[in-house]
Order: C-alpha cells, then structure tokens, then sequence
C-alpha cells in the first residue's frame, strides 16, 4: 500500500469532459485518504437515472438545478474530493461556492485527448452530436475563463498517467493553504 498524504481540506475538480476529474479525483481521494464523491453519480444516485437520461427527460436546465444542489450540499463537507461535471462552473453560486469550501484543480486536455476520452461513452449527451470535436473546441472557448476564475491551481493532464498525474498534483497541493 503506497503512503498516505495527510492533508486538511476539501480538493474540487473542475474541466471539461474527458479531463479525469472523475478518474483522477478517486485516485487523489484514494491517495489522501479522503472520501470521494462525483457530482453526477450523486444526481444518478438521487434520481435513480442516469445522466443521459435527465438531460432527455427533463432537459439541460433542470439538470443543472440539480447539479447545483448537489454541489451546495457535497461543498459543505470536510475531507472530501469532489469532482465536479464540466458544466458545473457555468453558474456563479457553483463558481463561489466551490471556491470558497476548498482548493479547485483544473484539469486540461488537448481537444484530441477530450474526444479520445469520450467517444465510446454514449452518457455524455452534449457529445452526442454529428460534430463532437467542434462541440468541445467551443465548450472550451465557452468555458476556459471559467474554469481558470475559479481554480487554485491548473494542470495539464495530456499524455500523463493517472498516477503520475496525482503525485504531481500532491506536490503542488503541499504549497497552497487548505480550504475547509
Ligand atoms: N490522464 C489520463 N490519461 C489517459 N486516460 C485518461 C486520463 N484521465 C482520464 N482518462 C480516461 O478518460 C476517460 C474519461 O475520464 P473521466 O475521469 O471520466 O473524465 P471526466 O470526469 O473529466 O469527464 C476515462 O476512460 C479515463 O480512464
Ligand atoms: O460538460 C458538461 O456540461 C457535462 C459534463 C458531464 O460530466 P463530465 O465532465 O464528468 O463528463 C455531465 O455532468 C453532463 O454530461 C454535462
Ligand atoms: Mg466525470
């Protein structure tokens, strides 16, 4: 069993789909030792259905109200990772509160690494377009300001392994003060 960092605080992921939020955040919570929670299996959980499913059923807006919820709710822990969804964020009372209950990490991927991570994965309905590639470049262009507003710290995930990644991710983590 590798060595546990103990570190305070709560560690946000936040970046487009396909950045690893979701796979780098288990692997930080794992490392940490903190719990790790997923703002869309929390939806999923809370719903019974997934993701794609909402945004047929009910549309983008009332999944992003129940996004928000989650979010307000998961920030409020202690010692947890969260990863966020790619649009959690768009609206500012995510953005504040995020930034205010722990450290965010941005995560960055080429456009070609996003849509080489996302292409079989039929659960991303904004990707389920004739263009996917185009899709991403303007989420992107949409987003970036976003995610750099909110975050503590950026990281480029292209061409780097999981588990190189978090490490790197810990040594940077060690320099900024815990938000709790
Ligand atoms: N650094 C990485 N290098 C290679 N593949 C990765 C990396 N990070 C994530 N992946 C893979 O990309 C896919 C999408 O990752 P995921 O964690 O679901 O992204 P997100 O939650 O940001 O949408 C998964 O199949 C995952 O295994
Ligand atoms: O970018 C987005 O708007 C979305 C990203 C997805 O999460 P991942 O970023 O984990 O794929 C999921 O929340 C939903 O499909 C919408
Ligand atoms: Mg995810």
């Amino acid at each position: 069993m590798p060595a546990m960092e103990n570190m305070a605080g709560n560690f946000f992921l936040v970046g487009l789909m396909g950045a690893g939020k979701t796979t780098v955040g288990r692997a930080l919570a794992r490392k940490t030792g903190k719990t790790f929670y997923d703002s869309d299996h929390e939806i999923e959980a809370r719903t019974g259905v997934r993701v794609a499913t909402i945004f047929e059923i009910e549309g983008e807006l009332r999944f992003r109200d129940r996004e928000s919820s989650v979010i307000a709710d998961l920030a409020k822990m202690n010692n947890i990772v969260l990863a966020t969804g790619g649009g959690a964020v768009l609206r500012p009372e995510n953005r504040a509160e995020l930034s205010r209950h722990g450290v965010v990490i941005y995560l960055r991927a080429s456009i070609d690494d996003l849509l080489a991570r996302t292409m079989h994965d039929k659960n991303r309905p904004l990707l389920q377009t004739a263009d996917p590639r185009a899709k991403l470049q303007s989420l992107l262009e949409q987003r970036d300001p976003l995610y750099r507003e909110v975050a503590d710290i950026v990281v480029d995930t292209s061409q780097q392994n999981v588990n190189l990644l978090v490490s790197r991710l810990l040594d940077q983590l060690h320099n900024i003060p815990a938000k709790t």
